[in-house]
């Protein structure tokens, strides 16, 4: 079991992330959150994996946009450190599906975090002119860069973690569009990382 060091947080916020686990596993075998083989390692593959973003973001930061965020990774762990640090000001979760973005507002409900959810397709809303925008496991690089274009603040900082095929993924993406990045090694498994993206523009 991992402890609160592990995950460099308060025993409070670890008191609000065991509350959400618990939520988590009552609802995932009706809605499919998470898959149920990973369910078991729920701690280290989802929440620590999405914990660890925190660290590389501005400090501090107003808006944090997490896209397509599912069972709430990594938006509703980020909402949750928010509480304890008052950065981000407001998290905005960005989910299509409406079971999903049910359970979503619920666990905002329950352990009162600053955060919101929009139920709608991504490509549809207003820009959200985020600080920060987050994407886990929702799409290629290249489309993401297209929602950091619509959705990113002109200096915000786009995290976007990937797996061990980052690179092709990359070179893919320049030839389509302008960013700067920079790398961070996960924490949580050897070959996958954390992209650091700004600047992005079109070719
Ligand atoms: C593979 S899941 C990943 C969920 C979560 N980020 C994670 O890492 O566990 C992708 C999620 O994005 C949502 N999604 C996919 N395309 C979307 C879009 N265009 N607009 C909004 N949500 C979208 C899906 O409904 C799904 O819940």
């Amino acid at each position: 079991m991992i402890t609160p060091e592990a995950l460099d947080v308060s025993r409070e916020t670890f008191a609000r992330l065991e509350a959400y686990a618990a939520l988590l596993e009552k609802w995932n075998p009706k809605i499919n959150l998470v898959s149920r083989e990973s369910l078991g390692d729920l701690w280290v593959r989802h929440i620590q994996d999405s914990a660890q973003l925190y660290a590389l973001a501005p400090n501090p930061c107003k808006i944090w946009a997490d896209l397509g965020s599912g069972g709430g990774f990594p938006g509703l762990v980020i909402a949750i450190m928010a509480l304890e640090h008052g950065t981000p000001a407001e998290v905005i979760l960005v989910e299509s599906d409406q079971r999903k973005a049910t359970f979503l507002r619920t666990v905002i409900r329950e352990l009162s975090l600053p955060a919101r959810v929009i139920c709608d397709r991504i490509e549809r809303i207003p820009p959200l002119n985020a600080d920060v925008l987050s994407a886990r496991a929702l799409a290629d690089l290249t489309a993401l860069l297209g929602f950091a274009a619509q959705h990113l603040a002109p200096d915000g900082t786009a995290l976007f973690p990937k797996g061990v095929q980052w690179e092709k993924e990359l070179q893919a993406a320049q030839s389509q569009w302008n960013f700067t990045y920079h790398v961070d090694k996960s924490l949580t498994e050897t070959g996958p990382v954390i992209l650091s993206v700004k600047g992005v523009s079109r070719v």
